[in-house]
């Protein structure tokens, strides 16, 4: 039986573990004048930890995690990091969530290591609204390293594309090109405000509501969700190879199918991607005989979590940019 369930009805067998704050971009939306590590902060979790933090939560019944930063790629274990991962009791999928730029020279390794399934972000295909977007010209080497990956034999490649007022909202024909014969998914996520980007919200927020009665008239299809699917709705059209998602955290019930916590990199606990405060796990993590003890830390968290966010309410909680939690 699962430990890892709440009082709203939701079970959490995904753990979103990010292993690093810090990233080579300056995504407009994330970090616009790139990362800057705060004096004093924690070092993030070493590879030992991360080892006994993924046994505890796959004894408490966690099944998938996705690593996620920051800038995963930034370090330098990371395959030993996916191996870690793959091979922990329990553990069925080893997602990995990465700003791309390293994929041409590393998926290979990372899929041999155990990964099944890789999220890529580009917000568009256009490379000059790349590089204004995410403050690098590195849109050919990404989609290189996504050709490699589709032939990496792995379950699922996904790609991310924050939508964005008056930056990327015109580009659905584009993907649709891509779509036509490549096995992705592309899943378009509406801007979340955080605690710093508020102006930028404010100017760029977009719902996806448009885009989705446009892809209805276009012939895309509405898939039934799986039992075990996050919050994305996904579309499939029988001319293209590839799907779409949409990520609206601002529609109603999209809580309703959260099944997912996070650890940040430095080891704290979130509940919600826009929680009001973190548990601090690393002192469970020093010794092989705490699992028993953070396995409880969990059950008892869990009773605390909250039905929704609250980003109606312009509430971000304690995220100041989702880089600092692993979104
Ligand atoms: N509000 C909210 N947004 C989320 C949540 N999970 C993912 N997102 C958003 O979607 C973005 C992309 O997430 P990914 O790291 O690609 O992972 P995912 O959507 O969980 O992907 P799958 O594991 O394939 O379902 C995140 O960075 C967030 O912006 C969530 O639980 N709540
Ligand atoms: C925080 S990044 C971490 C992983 C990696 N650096 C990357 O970009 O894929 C994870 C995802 O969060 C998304 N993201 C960041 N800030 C966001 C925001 N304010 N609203 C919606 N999505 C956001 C990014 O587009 C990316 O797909
Ligand atoms: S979205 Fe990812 S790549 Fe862009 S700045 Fe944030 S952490 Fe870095
Ligand atoms: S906003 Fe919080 S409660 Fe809602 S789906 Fe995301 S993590 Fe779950």
């Amino acid at each position: 039986m699962s430990l890892l369930a709440d009082r709203h009805g939701r079970t959490f067998p995904y753990l979103r573990l990010s292993v690093i704050e810090a990233c080579n971009f300056s995504c407009s939306y994330c970090l616009p004048d790139g990362y800057r590590a705060m004096s004093g902060r924690p070092k993030n979790l070493e590879l030992d930890e991360i080892a006994r933090l993924l046994r505890a939560f796959a004894a408490a019944g966690m099944r998938k995690v996705r690593i996620t930063g920051g800038e995963p790629s930034l370090r330098r274990d990371l395959t030993a990091i996916i191996d870690v991962a793959a091979s922990t009791p329990g553990v069925e999928k080893v997602a990995l969530t990465t700003n791309g730029t390293v994929l041409h020279k590393r998926v290979r390794e990372w899929a041999a290591a155990g990964l099944t399934a890789l999220n890529v972000s580009v917000d568009t295909l256009d490379r000059l609204t790349f590089e204004r977007i995410t403050g690098q010209d590195r849109l050919d080497d990404i989609l290189s390293g996504i050709e490699i990956a589709l032939d990496c034999g792995l379950q699922a490649v996904k790609l991310n594309a924050v939508l964005l007022r008056g930056l990327n909202d015109d580009q659905l024909p584009a993907w649709l090109d891509y779509l036509r014969d490549r096995p992705v998914s592309v899943r378009f996520i509406e801007l979340m405000q955080t605690g710093d980007n508020r102006e930028y919200f404010r100017q760029h927020h977009l719902r996806a509501e448009a885009l989705e009665t446009q892809l209805i008239e276009g012939g895309w299809q509405l898939r039934p969700r799986a039992a075990d699917a996050g919050p994305a709705r996904e579309y499939a059209h029988p001319d293209h190879a590839g799907t779409i998602g949409v990520i609206a955290p601002y529609s109603r019930d999209f809580c309703a199918a959260c099944n997912r916590l996070r650890v940040t990199s430095t080891g704290d606990l979130r509940l919600c991607l826009f929680g009001e405060f973190g548990v601090p796990l690393r002192p469970l993590l020093q010794r092989d005989d705490q699992s028993t003890e953070l396995q409880h830390v969990l059950a008892t968290q869990l009773g605390l979590k909250k039905a929704t966010h609250a980003l109606h309410a312009g509430q971000t909680g304690l995220t100041p940019h989702l880089a600092s939690i692993g979104g």
